[in-house]
């Protein structure tokens, strides 16, 4: 058998070897959480836009929610402003709250809804604002210094409730619904909501079967840099304890958690630096990344 022939069996046997998978998944709803720091190169994400048009093609729902920390950060530099974060969350003035809108419901939203349906996907830009699908009110964040107290850290948004029914009539219209994290308060104001809150939020109300967080690290990493495949909520209360996770890995891991206790089948957190990793956690049975489970 010629070289060629050989490695165009292997690629036969890879696309049969998916059947199971997409039989499985067929139908359901899988919420995709695109971190800003998983966007950094052009070829990542082309093929991100191909996987999420390839999942659809075979008859998922793939639902994208956005984040995109580090471009905020470029372009509050370049109006002179510095990027501040509490535990995790943006501090968010009404100035950072405009250049917020800006680049997650204007450039990022718009560069991954072109990208989708440049490879023959019919992606639709949106944000909580439109239909007011995401209602929020302000976050308050626990006062490190005073215990019981509770502070404001601007226009920081916690989900008050979440409408599935724009996202489900794009769905049932084949439309690929590309959501930025972005609220609506009482009074028409905006909200920056962590992407990972929407994302674990969005999961649950779709009653998706996976919720996926692609980011800038292998999964979630103990105390000298080693993998953890899985998590059990007992485990991850340890590691929250004892300062393992922090900073971004805190509102992914609390929403994840939160996401498979309330229903979502599973959730995982993988490197959305390896090529195609989309495709490898859905349609192959290698384990990637960390899988959180409630148990
Ligand atoms: N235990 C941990 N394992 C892996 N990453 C961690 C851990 N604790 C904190 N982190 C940090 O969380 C980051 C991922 O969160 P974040 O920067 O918000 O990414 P994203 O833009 O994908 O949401 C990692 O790059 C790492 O610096
Ligand atoms: C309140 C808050 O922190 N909002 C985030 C929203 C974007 C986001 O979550 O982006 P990543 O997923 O790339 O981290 C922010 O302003 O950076």
């Amino acid at each position: 058998m010629s070289i060629s022939q050989s490695s165009a069996r292997d690629k036969a046997k890879i696309l049969a070897e998916a059947l199971p998978y997409i039989q499985r998944f067929h139908g359901k709803t899988i919420v995709v959480k695109y971190g800003g720091n998983a966007m950094v190169e052009e070829n990542l994400k082309q093929g991100f836009a191909r996987d999420v048009v390839l999942l659809k093609l075979v008859g998922m729902n793939p639902v994208i929610i956005h984040g995109g920390g580090p471009q905020i950060d470029l372009m509050l530099k370049r109006v002179g402003k510095q990027g501040e974060f509490i535990q995790g969350m943006r501090v968010t003035d009404a100035e950072t709250m405009d250049v917020v809108e800006m680049v997650l419901g204007g450039s990022v939203n718009k560069d991954i809804v072109n990208l989708i349906n440049r490879h023959g996907g019919k992606a639709v830009g949106l944000t909580g604002k439109d239909g007011a699908f995401i209602r929020a009110k302000k976050m308050l964040v626990k006062d490190r210094d005073k215990i019981g107290e509770w502070i404001s850290i601007g226009q920081v948004g916690e989900i008050e409730s979440v409408d599935p029914s724009l996202i489900t009539l794009l769905d049932s219209q084949d439309f690929i619904p590309v959501i930025a994290p972005i609220g609506v308060g009482e009074n028409g104001e905006s909200y920056n909501i962590n992407a990972d809150l929407v994302a674990g939020k969005l999961a649950e109300i779709l009653r998706a079967e996976k919720l996926i967080l692609l980011t800038n690290t292998p999964g979630v990493l103990d105390k000298n840099g080693q993998l953890l495949t899985g998590l059990s909520a007992q485990r991850v209360d340890e590691l929250f304890a004892d300062g393992t996770i922090s900073g971004g890995m805190l509102p992914k891991i609390g929403s994840a958690l939160d996401a498979v206790k309330k229903g979502v089948k599973s959730c995982h957190i993988i490197d959305g630096r390896v090529e195609h990793a989309l495709l490898l956690e859905i349609l192959t049975d290698q384990g990637v990344g960390t899988l959180i489970r409630d148990l």
